[in-house]
């Protein structure tokens, strides 16, 4: 069996599993975010009085966070009263950030567990060697009651990733030329296992980035065998009671896939869908009216830290907006104590509170009819940042700042090849 194969199992309480047969797993940690307040109200029409372990559930206020309007304000009000009254133990207001970034600062997140959330980058945890999945409401309010869900075993396939990038050329890129190449639907239902010595070598910021976008090939999940770096990280915030589940030799994957990726150029995904993806020198040049840095996928510590190094004594382009929005307070804080915030101000740059904002267009950053914006995120379809006729180019967040210094699309690996771009 393969690892995600043994999670479902022992989920399950069966020794064995194979793909396309559906089980009964007990959760071991469901999340909510703030678009999904039917669920609360699903789990009362559901005949719900007491959740099943209110020490496994958690809300995250991030999509609407601060609430922008009055029926969002009316969303946080009604979910803050049941997260109260069910006494939820880790229950994340509008000073947390993106839940799939609070999740594993708050030591939630552990290798071989079984996460479902009402959000599809759930995948992203697969980066810490969990079973990560997105729900709907019916699901996450049979959670709620029960502790349990039913899963439908997915396949694995595997995609394994040699060679080591130039400067200027991050795991968003390798993440992007791989959707590029294998399209929007090269894994639907299926777990994708991502290895090779490209893998082996990340940190717990790259790996997030590549497991949070495997969503935009249809993956069910994403795993990645946890490295050093992601067992530190885990064992700091966690602890060492986490099971490291290890795929038997000789399996037989669904599908595989290679890359090498070390002559790889910076990579944009260009309107109006993910898998639309080019390499730089292949995109024409375009005027960026907005830079966009932060989400689940590129708002970490990491990303400020390769957008400060990008600015860094330089201004942004006149007519370009940069708007920076941490994926946590606790990267905010990081960020200043580092200096990157002061630096990416000093550059033209404006910073708003932690949360998802204009990453999928609720606030803080809208674009207007006509728009281009770079962004870091993970979704560029048409009206996903504003309006239906603005244009989202999507890239790694050195990239999204080497734009907003020209006004328009640019490889960051000039600015960071010179000794002041090494130094922050
Ligand atoms: C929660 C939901 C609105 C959506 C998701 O499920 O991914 C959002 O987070 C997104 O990125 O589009
Ligand atoms: S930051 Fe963007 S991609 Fe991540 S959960 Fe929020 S809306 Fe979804």
């Amino acid at each position: 069996m393969h690892a995600v194969e043994k999670m479902l199992a022992r989920a399950a309480g069966v020794d064995s599993v194979t793909p396309g047969e559906i089980l009964n797993c007990s959760v071991d940690f469901i999340e909510l975010n703030d678009l999904y307040l039917q669920v609360v109200r699903s789990f009362y029409e559901m005949g719900g009085t007491k959740v099943w372990d209110p020490t496994k559930i958690s809300f995250v206020f991030d999509h609407y966070s601060p609430a922008p309007t009055i029926r969002t304000a009316q969303i946080h009000k009604e979910m803050r009263d049941f997260a109260r009254e069910q006494g939820l133990t880790h229950h994340f207001d509008i000073n947390a950030g993106v839940c799939h970034q609070v999740m594993p600062e708050a030591g939630l997140i552990r290798p071989g567990m079984i996460l479902v959330a009402t959000d599809s980058h759930t995948t992203t945890h697969g980066a810490f060697g969990a079973f990560g999945t997105g729900i709907g409401a019916t699901d996450a309010a049979t959670v709620l009651i029960s502790g349990e869900l039913w899963f439908r075993v997915p396949e694995v396939i595997k995609i394994e990733i040699t060679g080591k990038p130039r400067t200027g050329v991050y795991a968003k890129d390798v993440i992007l030329h791989i959707i590029g190449k294998l399209k929007a639907d090269a894994a639907v239902y299926q777990a994708v296992e991502f290895c090779g010595e490209y893998v082996e070598g990340l940190g717990v910021s790259e790996r997030m980035a590549v497991c949070n976008m495997a969503v935009e090939m249809g993956a069910k999940t994403a795993w990645m065998k946890p490295n050093r770096a992601v067992l530190d990280y885990v064992e700091e915030r966690f602890g060492t009671d986490y099971i490291l589940d290890e795929t038997d030799p000789g399996y037989t994957y669904a599908g595989e896939h290679f890359f090498d990726v070390s002559s790889l150029e910076p990579q944009l995904a260009c309107p109006h869908s993910v898998d639309n993806v080019f390499p730089f020198s292949e995109v024409s040049p375009v005027k960026v009216d907005q830079a966009f840095i932060g989400s689940c996928t590129g708002g970490r510590l990491e990303d400020l830290e390769a957008a400060a190094q990008v600015v860094k004594g330089r201004k942004i382009a006149p007519a370009t907006r940069m708007v920076v929005i941490p994926a946590s307070m606790e990267v905010y804080k990081k960020a200043m104590e580092k200096g990157y915030v002061q630096t990416l101000i000093e550059a033209g740059a404006t910073f708003n509170a932690p949360g998802c904002g204009p990453c999928l267009g609720t606030h803080a950053g809208i674009l207007a009819r006509g728009e281009v914006c770079v962004s870091s995120t993970n979704r560029n379809f048409p009206g996903r940042m504003g309006s239906p006729e603005a244009e989202i180019y999507l890239g790694s967040p050195a990239l999204v700042a080497a734009s907003a210094l020209e006004g328009s699309l640019a490889d960051p690996g000039k600015y960071l090849d010179t000794p002041q771009g090494a130094s922050v």
